[in-house]
């Protein structure tokens, strides 16, 4: 059988407290039932707000849902006043951790240094590194391919091989972020293929496509990703279903 279908996504900072657990609720009980995910077809993960990582760990115990931060220290534990460590988030059951997002280089001015320390903390203790990569105009597929192969042998330049899985690469294009649709089917196609190329010949790794992704975009990829990082269109969990009904139609035409 194929590797599962990566369907995760990150809440931003966009729920409070218990609208994030009711939230998480929803997904854990579509994910107990739906057959995309008992089959074993779709692996799901979701990123909420670091006060909320306890209690949503605790709501998903009895799932395969994998729990992950949207943000980690770029340091190990220490007098580093307001940031969270990796080794703290490995401990108390996260297994992935999102770096690099557009919204962080942008708004916080992460550069590729800070970001590569942060995956090698993330990696060295256990966690599945979700490392963000994307050009930031619209423009282009083969060079928006080749700026975001030069970001992640740039952020992944020291980190041991092979990474197999547990490398996970979201291809977000930063122009297609909060927009009111996703990039060109042709164009996520075009450069998820030659992403995932890379790292197949670089240690391993898979990409996944994010940026106002939502109901419909994975049916149309037709295979040319391994996931997808979903934002605003999951907020209504019910999307989540629609995506995981998608899976089950991809995984049936497959076998025909
Ligand atoms: O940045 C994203 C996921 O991390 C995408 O967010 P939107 O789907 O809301 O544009």
């Amino acid at each position: 059988m194929s590797a599962p279908l990566l369907i995760g996504t990150s809440l931003k900072m966009y729920f409070g407290y218990q609208q994030t657990l009711d939230w998480c609720r929803q997904v854990a009980d579509i994910a107990q039932r739906h057959p995309a995910v008992t089959q074993g077809h779709a692996a799901l993960f979701i990123m909420p707000s670091f006060p909320t990582l306890a209690p949503v760990l605790e709501i998903v115990r009895d799932t395969d849902i994998r729990i992950g931060a949207q943000n980690l220290s770029d340091q190990p534990p220490g007098a580093w006043t307001g940031e969270v460590s990796a080794a703290m988030l490995a401990e108390m059951g996260c297994r992935c951790v999102e770096i690099g997002h557009a919204e962080r280089r942008r708004h916080f001015h992460e550069d590729e240094a800070l970001i590569a320390a942060k995956t090698a903390l993330a990696m060295a203790q256990g966690l599945s590194p979700v490392l963000c990569v994307g050009e930031v105009d619209e423009g282009d597929p083969g060079l928006a391919a080749s700026e975001c192969i030069r970001q992640i042998d740039s952020v992944l330049a020291d980190t041991p091989q092979p990474r197999g899985a547990d490398l996970i690469v979201a291809y977000e294009p930063h122009w297609a972020i909060g927009a009111s649709q996703p990039a060109s089917s042709e164009h996520i196609s075009t450069v998820c293929l030659k992403l995932q190329a890379h790292l197949d010949a670089h240690g391993g790794g898979r990409v996944i496509y994010g940026g106002s992704a939502g109901p419909g975009l994975l049916s149309r990829l037709e295979g040319s990703v391994q996931g997808m990082f979903l934002g605003r269109f999951v907020h209504d969990a019910r999307a989540f279903e629609q995506i995981l009904d998608e899976v089950m139609t991809l995984q049936a035409a497959s076998h025909q």
